[in-house]
């Protein structure tokens, strides 16, 4: 009936905007009492009608019946490597060429991110549902675990609000915060089973899983770095807005991103990420530091496997992990 089906819609929409609330703004408007009221009145009105239930409902998240073997896929623009920097001279030489390719003087201004130590995905949505996740594999071909991120409560099955285009890939990493991590191993200890030696090898061992209820019950985050293809729609040019307005569509976007006006201002964005890198709730291995202009970016283009306009800047190893 429509009354029902109208309630469904409501309901549904609710709990996508509280999950976005809570999972990627971190501020949730109500207890967590009510989100599961919300939730459990969903899961009894699908009960009472199955017919009504759609692939992007909330409650679709708990994972499904294990695949034999992963489906290779082609990604239609390939996700490539970033170039490293080592120092700080590295970083300079970066912008000296920029400004040289530009044939300008000018300051570049760079976004600034953290570099999450964890598994590169891509996600495609059509008129807002989500439709496949897959992972880098080789840049060109990757494998499709979109069972598996729909498990994962930061990422959106439908994109919130409006304004998105009609076909948008999401490019970002999956990861599995240190808090996750130690009270993961810590039951696999308690259990005699196997542990995972860092987050990141937790987090591939996790997307790896065919059956996907496995992964669901696994502590992922995903944080959003980019976008690939966008079909019917207009993106905003610099590389801050875009990712603002991938936050306004669901996702979660990493809380110290930010801009430098030029490449000292990186220089000190670096250092001050790396004193407090070991007091973040992750691990991350670098800075990546990006013009933040997609047409400049366009006229910047890529180096064989890198792009010209983006560089990592990595921190010295961490001493070795000892469990
Ligand atoms: C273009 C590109 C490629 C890989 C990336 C990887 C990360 C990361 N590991 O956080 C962040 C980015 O902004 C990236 N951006």
């Amino acid at each position: 009936s429509p009354a029902v089906s109208s309630e469904l819609e409501q309901l549904r929409s609710a709990i996508n905007y509280h999950n976005h609330r809570y999972h990627s703004l971190d501020a949730p408007e109500i207890s967590d009492a009510e989100y599961d009221r919300l939730m459990q009145r969903l899961k009894n009105l699908e009960a009472e009608h199955p017919e009504l239930i759609t692939p992007d409902s909330p409650t679709q998240r708990v994972g499904s019946a294990p695949l034999s073997a992963f489906v290779t896929v082609v990604h239609e623009m390939p996700m490539l490597s970033l170039d490293n920097a080592f120092s700080d001279e590295d970083l300079l030489a970066f912008n000296k060429r920029i400004q040289d390719r530009l044939k300008s003087k000018e300051d570049i201004e760079f976004a600034c991110e953290v570099k999450l130590d964890g598994i590169a995905v891509s996600l495609i949505y059509r008129d807002g549902i989500l439709v496949r996740g897959a992972t880098r594999g080789d840049g060109t071909n990757g494998e499709d675990i979109t069972q598996n991120v729909r498990t994962i409560a930061s990422i959106p099955l439908r994109l919130l609000g409006k304004g998105y285009p009609q076909t948008l890939e999401v490019r970002g990493e999956i990861y599995m915060p240190k808090a996750g991590f130690e009270k993961f191993n810590a039951k696999a200890f308690a259990a005699g089973e196997k542990l995972f030696i860092n987050p990141r090898n937790a987090a591939a061992g996790s997307l790896r899983q065919l059956d996907s209820r496995l992964t669901a019950a696994r502590p992922l985050e995903m944080c959003a770095y980019s976008v690939g293809l966008v079909e019917g729609g207009e993106l905003p040019d610099r590389h801050t807005d875009i990712l603002k307005s991938l936050q306004g569509w669901g996702f979660l976007i990493n809380r110290e991103l930010d801009a430098a006006n030029n490449i000292q201002e990186c220089l000190e964005y670096y250092r001050r990420i790396h004193e407090k890198r070991s007091a973040l709730a992750y691990d991350i291995d670098g800075i990546v530091f990006k013009v933040n202009s997609r047409k400049l970016q366009d006229e910047l283009g890529f180096i064989s496997r890198a792009p010209r306009w983006a560089v990592a800047y990595k921190f010295p190893a961490q001493e070795e992990m000892t469990l």
